[in-house]
């Protein structure tokens, strides 16, 4: 059966609602196909999930560094509970995401999306046509190509673990093996992040990174850099993984392997040479309105897209623009100035701006405010001495340029850089806000 639409939406994630959305609400027919269950890598498989587990590595690790700080006793994370507890948020929100459509009128299609021509898709038995469709399919572990593959987790199995194994071997060392690690540590398991690149956590400052290996020493999470994996094997007992760090081989048995080695946009299977969708690379080729260059038709948003960093709020954004450039004609272009991302370990690290790389690279003249910061009062009420960070700003106009930082609470004080930067806010601005005292935010004006 063949149905037509104004709009047809390949994913059910952030960029999709925000999409889909948005169009609908101007009167406009859409649908949204999706071959998982509805709600996407954020609310299902990502960061939601994610910082339910962190919370109970939290509440854990507080009571640590309390102790003998006036709370007594033990905490250990049960990790079926906390499992339990994770699925009290994610198990409710294919069927809320599910409502929320059809009260908007969305017609909803379970399965794989196919691009069958310009103006086409094939999902199931039913052919969809559209005048519009945007290619929200979000991202999937890059393939490594290294023999034994397969036998690698995602983070879609971690996140859904039913017991904690004994021994992880995390392949990769950015966002997913920093976090993951944080939480199966805390949990008991011993863990070995095998990552290629010379540090952890290559896309934050290397001195604000520096001090959060701290709390990997402390944690006794084994990290070695500039490690290759080139092969995992399985075992009798579990797995063997094989790996080339400085020229030597070296092999490290794992009960449970899981790829942590980056993402890439889902459009292997869309079928985008039927529709005429050129793409280079893994890449969609677009124009500066997220638009395919091949097939005006056609846009992209989010993971799927990634122009912007691969983040829950650039692919709402994203989002936000592409509906406007549907609805309006091509008009919008994203703005990714002062996007924040933070890395859930515990402490958080998080990032905003430019990079003092970055900064000198541009040819701008700026100062710098660095310092490791364990004895300020911050650190010391939270018994974490991991604390740090340091700002960029413009000499001359002012502006805050960049924000680095490590420690209790930076995961929500990074937000208050991002509004001055993406604002253009100098540090004048932020010195003379009055923040409520004692919080994380009142220690930003000594930061500048
Ligand atoms: C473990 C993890 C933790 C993360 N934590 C954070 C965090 O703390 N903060 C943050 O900002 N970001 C985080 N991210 C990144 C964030 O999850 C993504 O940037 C965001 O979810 C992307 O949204 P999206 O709408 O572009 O795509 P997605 O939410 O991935 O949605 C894409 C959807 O398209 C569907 N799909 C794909 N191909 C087809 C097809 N052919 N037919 C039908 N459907 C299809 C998929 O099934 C999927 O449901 C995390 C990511 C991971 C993996
Ligand atoms: N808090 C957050 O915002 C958050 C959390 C998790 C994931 N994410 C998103 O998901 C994406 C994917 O996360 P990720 O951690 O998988 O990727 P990543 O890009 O952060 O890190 C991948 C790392 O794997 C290393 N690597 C690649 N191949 C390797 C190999 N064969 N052996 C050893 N190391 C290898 C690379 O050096 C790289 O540093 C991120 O880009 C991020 O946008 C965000």
């Amino acid at each position: 059966m063949t149905k037509h639409y104004d709009l047809v939406v390949i994913g059910t994630g952030t960029a999709a609602m925000v999409g889909a959305m948005r169009v609908r609400a101007a009167g406009r027919s859409v649908a949204v196909v999706d071959f998982r269950p509805f709600g996407g890598t954020c609310a299902l498989r990502g960061c939601d999930p994610k910082k339910m587990l962190i919370s109970g590595a939290n509440a854990v690790d507080h009571t640590w560094r309390m102790r003998g700080r006036g709370v007594a006793g033990d905490a250990r994370i049960a990790w079926a509970d906390l499992m339990a507890f994770k699925r009290g948020f994610t198990d409710p929100v294919p069927q809320k995401h599910q409502e929320r459509y059809s009260e908007r009128g969305i017609d909803t299609f379970h399965g794989r999306a196919r691009l069958t021509g310009r103006n086409s898709l094939e999902v199931g038995e039913e052919t969809l046509e559209f005048s519009n469709l945007l290619i929200a399919a979000g991202a999937e572990p890059r393939k490594l190509g290294i023999p034994g593959e397969e036998h690698l987790v995602t983070n879609e199995g971690f996140l859904e673990l039913g017991d904690m194994p004994k021994r992880i071997v995390l392949v990769g060392g950015g966002y997913i093996a920093a976090e993951f690690s944080h939480i199966a540590a805390r949990a008991g398991a011993e863990v070995v992040i095998l990552q290629r690149g010379e540090r952890l956590l290559p896309q934050f400052d290397p001195d604000v990174v520096g001090w959060l290996m701290e709390s990997f020493r402390q944690l006794g999470v084994d990290v070695r850099l500039e490690t290759t994996v080139q092969a995992v094997e399985q075992t009798r007992a579990g797995f063997r993984v094989h790996a080339q760090t400085k020229g030597k081989a070296v092999d490290v048995h794992a009960d449970l392997v899981i790829h942590a080695a980056g993402r890439g946009p889902a459009i292997d299977d869309l079928g985008l040479d039927a529709a005429g969708v050129e793409h280079e690379g893994g890449r969609l080729k677009l124009n500066e309105f997220l638009q395919s260059v091949s097939n005006p038709a056609v846009y992209a948003a989010g993971d799927a897209a990634q122009v912007g960093p691969p983040l829950t709020p650039v692919s709402s954004h994203d989002a936000k623009v592409v509906a406007a450039n549907i609805l309006n004609g091509n008009s919008e272009r994203p703005n990714y100035r002062g996007v924040p991302s933070v890395a859930f370990t515990i402490p958080p690290i998080a990032a905003v701006g430019l990079t003092e790389r970055e900064a000198k690279d541009q040819g701008l003249l700026y100062r710098v405010k660095n310092q490791k910061a364990s004895d300020w009062f911050t650190a010391r009420a939270a018994a974490e001495p991991t604390f740090g960070f340091k700002v960029l700003v413009e000499e001359g106009t002012e502006r805050v340029l960049g924000a680095h930082l490590v420690g209790p609470n930076v995961d929500e004080v990074i937000n208050i850089f991002a509004l001055a930067i993406r604002h253009g806010l100098t540090a004048d601005d932020l010195k003379t806000t009055m923040f409520a005292y004692p919080t994380g935010a009142s220690d930003v004006g000594y930061m500048l």
